[in-house]
Parts: structure tokens; C-alpha cells; sequence
């Protein structure tokens, strides 16, 4: 079999896991040609986006010291995790060239004392770079081949949109198949670093937070492998985030839309795009546990072969945004008012995430993430304020809570079930949508509301039961 492997960074932050890794690649190997895709170890690209927000404090000595603790933890790993003392001096002198250019990058940022799109992707990209290499010479140290690639030598071409970019697939197909197939050729496994590409210009650009997930699904389409697996902490997609449901149930198998709505609400921190390539390809994607390969995971497919009898899957949240209550008399009957709205965001780079408007047309409601919050607001204030909005009103720190399954399109009573549960529990509902697909239903509550919100609908769904 052809497979794509994605390692999150949960499955690859000791190690001992970076080990338990390696072993079990190449023992897959023996009888499949496998693409190992990796994101950075758990907490360096939070630690590098740290170091970004610190040059634009203009705070250069704690910039300096998370880039020791990154480069400590890399040499740390790569000391233990290595046994053949030839293999390990080769990682730690790899590894030092791109410390070397880290800390020259960091130098150069607080110099300019800016943080431009551009720079913050190179900068970012560091994560990658350096868990590659840790998992590729892991496999070297079982006299295994393998090769460590990012996602530009592996030929992801995507375009300039720095911080969210999106791949040139017929570019990208010729260029991966290629380098793919050369490894092949050689009976060596590639180690890919998930999350970035280059664009035309040859500048490194990622896809975006949890990006690993999406690089997995493009080169599994590039190379047409015959299944893509996405390893991490967790069994495979459950009926709601086990850190919070203690008796969530793993899901056996979900078609794909399903899943692109868990990923849109948070339910396991997938890329949301990540499932764009396999709707045309159609290639079976498994989520599953890097430290429980005896269990199978969650099969995703195009249209799932167990049916279930529950109208819903899955309990989904997403905390920490804001939303803004978007007041006027005079966008009543005024054509264009919402187009307005929203072209302001989007000239403003801000992403909507739920959106409903009252039937009178005198409000309308969003909800963008808090970091975002700042932003959209005073984007609105300067263009629209006194025009067509009277007034806005804010509330910071709220969370999403969706559910979804295909099930619930046309069947009645969901939403009086959902709603009936919500109130036994004392939580206040700030605002209500449903897509017309009826795949999810939404609601926005306070973000100290979310665990008993989802434990209540997990509870009137009977979601521990689920087949
Ligand atoms: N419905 C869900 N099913 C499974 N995991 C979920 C769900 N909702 C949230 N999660 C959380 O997603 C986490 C794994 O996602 P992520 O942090 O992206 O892993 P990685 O870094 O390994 O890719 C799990 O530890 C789990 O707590
Ligand atoms: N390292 C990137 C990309 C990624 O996908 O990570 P993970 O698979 O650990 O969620 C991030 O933290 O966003």
C-alpha cells in the first residue's frame, strides 16, 4: 500500500515517542512504500509565535531566551533519542545550521523591529524544520533510509498569501510525484515537514495553524496513495473532545462532510481545508493513535458504510471569540447593508465565523475569533459608524458550540431537545444558526459555559451509546 502519514505534534514531543515512531514506520515499511508528514514537536510553534509577539514588544531579551529554549529542547530530543553516536553527531550538526539561521532571523527581525507576514512564516516554518530531521535520523538509527525534506525541497508551490496560503496544485502535483517517486526508486522514506510551502518567488509560506493535516491530504493526492493517516494523542474522532466528555465514544466512521464540519467547530484541531483534495480523489483517510495502533481509529470516507441511528455525531466547541451585535435603524429595507458589512471585514482581513441577522433586518450579529476582535471592530467604527450602524455592541470571551451529523437533516426536534438541555443547565444562549444543509446546528454561549453545555447535549443525544 501507498501511504501518507501525519504525525502531529503530540505524537512527536519525547523521546521516547519520537522512537516509538520511528519503529513502528519501519516496520510499515517492510511492506509499504510510505510519506511521513510531520508538524513541529508540541509547543515550539506556539514558542516561535511567542518570539514574534516578543520583537514586536520590542522585547529582543525574551525573543533571545525562547529561542535557547527551542534550540535546547531540539539538542535535548536529538542527545536521547539517538543511540549510534555517528548518526546522532550528523542530526546535531544538521540541526545547528538551522539554529544558526534561527537566531541570525531573530537577529535581523529585532533589527528591523518588524514582523511582516513574510517574515513570521519564515520564522514559523523553523518548527518543521527542525522535527524533520529528528524523526527522519530516528529511522536512520534502525539502518533504515530515510530523508528529511520541507515543504518547499519537496516542491509545494502555493501562492503568496502568507500566513494562509493555498497550494498550485497542478505545479505541486508534477514537482512532489517527482522528488516522491525519486525516493521511492531508492527504498528511502521521505520525512516531509508539514504546515508550509514556498511560493513562485521561492518565499516560505504556511497554511495556516494546524496545517500539517492539509500538507498530508495535498501530497496524498500528488503521489495518489491509497489511504492517509492522521496520527495523534486520541483514538480517532469522538463524539465530543474527550478532555472534556469523559465518556465520549470514538466515531468508527464519518463520511467527509461530517468531518469538515468537526473541523470547522473545532472537534479535533484539524485544518479545516484539510479535506479539499480527497473530495475529487476520494482516498480513505484514517484518524488515528500514534500510542494505540492496535486500534483502527476513524475511517473518513466519501460516503461511510456503518450507519448509525443517532441524528447526531458529535458535540463540538470553540472557545476564546467575540461577538459583535451590529445595531442601525436605517439598515431596515436598505439593500446592500450586510454587503457592506462584510466587504469592511474583508478589507480588513477578518474572518467571520458565525453570522445571523433578526428577521426586522435591524441587527445583524457576528462572531470572529477574540484575537480578531480589536480589528473588526474598529474597522466597522472608522467605515460605518453613524452611516448605516447606530451602535455596536461587544461581548468578549465567548465559545461555539455546535452539533453535527448528517442525521439531523429533516428530522424533527432537535433543536427543542438541544434548547430543553441548554436550559436545564442554567446556560444563557446568546445566538442561534443553522446551515440549510441541517448539518450543524450552532449556538454561541459564554466561554465558562462550555464544558456544561457540551456534557448536557452529549448527555440528551446519548452519545455514549452511540453504535
Ligand atoms: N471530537 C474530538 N475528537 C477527538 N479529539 C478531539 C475532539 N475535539 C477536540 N479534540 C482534541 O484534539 C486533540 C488532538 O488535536 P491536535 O492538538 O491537533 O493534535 P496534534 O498536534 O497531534 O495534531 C486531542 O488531544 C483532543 O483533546
Ligand atoms: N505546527 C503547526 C502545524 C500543525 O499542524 O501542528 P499540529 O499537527 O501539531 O496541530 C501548528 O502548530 O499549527
Amino acid at each position: 500500500m501507498r501511504l501518507v502519514i501525519k504525525y502531529g505534534g503530540t505524537s512527536i514531543s519525547s523521546a521516547k515517542d519520537i522512537q516509538t515512531v520511528a519503529n513502528y514506520v519501519n516496520t510499515l515499511s517492510k511492506h509499504n512504500e510510505i510519506v511521513i508528514v510531520c508538524s513541529a514537536t508540541s509547543g515550539t510553534t506556539d514558542d516561535l509565535i511567542e518570539i514574534s509577539q516578543s520583537i514586536k514588544n520590542e522585547n529582543k531579551n525574551k525573543a533571545v531566551q525562547l529561542a535557547s529554549k527551542i534550540i535546547n529542547r531540539h539538542k535535548q530530543l536529538a542527545k536521547q533519542t539517538i543511540k549510534k553516536s555517528t548518526i546522532r553527531k550528523k542530526l546535531l550538526e544538521k540541526l545547528d545550521v538551522d539554529f544558526k539561521e534561527l537566531v541570525a532571523l531573530i537577529e535581523g527581525m529585532v533589527l528591523l523591529g518588524e514582523v511582516t507576514a513574510r517574515s513570521m512564516d519564515y520564522l514559523i516554518s523553523f518548527g518543521e524544520r527542525l522535527s524533520i530531521k529528528l524523526i527522519s535520523f530516528a529511522i536512520n538509527d534502525l539502518n533504515k533510509k530515510s530523508i528529511s525534506l520541507t515543504g518547499k525541497e519537496v516542491g509545494i508551490v502555493t501562492d503568496s498569501n502568507f500566513g494562509e496560503s493555498i497550494p498550485l496544485m497542478d505545479t505541486t502535483r508534477l514537482r512532489v510525484s517527482k522528488t516522491i517517486d525519486q525516493q521511492f526508486a531508492k527504498k528511502i522514506i521521505p520525512v516531509i515537514g508539514g504546515f508550509t510551502g514556498a511560493d513562485q518567488h521561492g518565499h516560505i509560506t504556511t497554511f495556516g495553524r494546524g496545517g500539517s493535516d492539509y500538507t498530508a491530504t495535498i501530497i496524498g493526492t500528488c503521489i495518489k496513495a491509497d489511504e492517509i493517516w492522521l496520527m495523534s494523542d486520541i483514538d480517532g474522532l469522538m463524539t465530543a473532545d474527550p478532555k472534556i466528555v469523559k465518556n465520549a465514544k470514538l466515531l468508527k466512521e464519518v463520511s467527509y462532510i461530517e468531518a469538515i464540519e468537526m473541523a470547522l467547530f473545532g472537534a479535533k484541531q484539524i485544518h479545516p481545508r484539510t479535506f479539499e483534495p480527497l473530495l475529487t480523489k476520494k482516498i480513505p483517510m484514517k484518524i488515528r493513535n500514534s500510542f494505540n495502533v492496535k486500534n483502527e481509529g476513524t475511517l473518513v470516507t466519501d460516503s461511510p458504510s456503518i450507519s448509525t441511528k443517532n441524528t447526531v455525531k458529535c458535540v463540538s466547541s470553540i472557545r476564546h471569540n467575540g461577538l459583535i451585535d451590529i445595531r442601525g435603524g436605517s439598515m431596515v429595507g436598505n439593500p446592500g447593508t450586510a454587503a457592506k458589512i462584510f466587504t469592511t471585514l474583508a478589507k480588513a482581513g477578518i474572518n467571520v465565523m458565525m453570522i445571523s441577522q433578526n428577521p426586522s433586518e435591524s441587527s445583524i450579529t457576528i462572531v470572529v475569533k477574540n484575537t480578531d476582535l480589536d480589528k473588526a471592530v474598529n474597522a466597522l467604527e472608522m467605515e460605518l459608524l453613524g452611516k448605516i450602524i447606530k451602535k455596536l455592541e461587544v461581548t468578549t470571551d465567548v465559545a461555539i458550540i455546535a452539533l453535527i451529523g448528517l442525521g439531523m437533516r429533516g428530522t424533527v426536534g432537535v433543536a427543542s431537545k438541544v434548547f430543553g438541555a441548554i436550559q436545564k443547565n442554567n446556560v444563557n444562549v446568546a445566538m442561534i444558526t443553522q446551515g440549510s444543509s441541517e448539518l450543524n446546528l450552532a449556538f454561541v454561549v459564554k466561554n465558562s459555559d462550555t464544558n456544561v453545555a457540551v456534557q448536557a447535549l452529549h448527555d440528551a443525544f446519548e452519545l455514549d451509546k452511540i453504535n
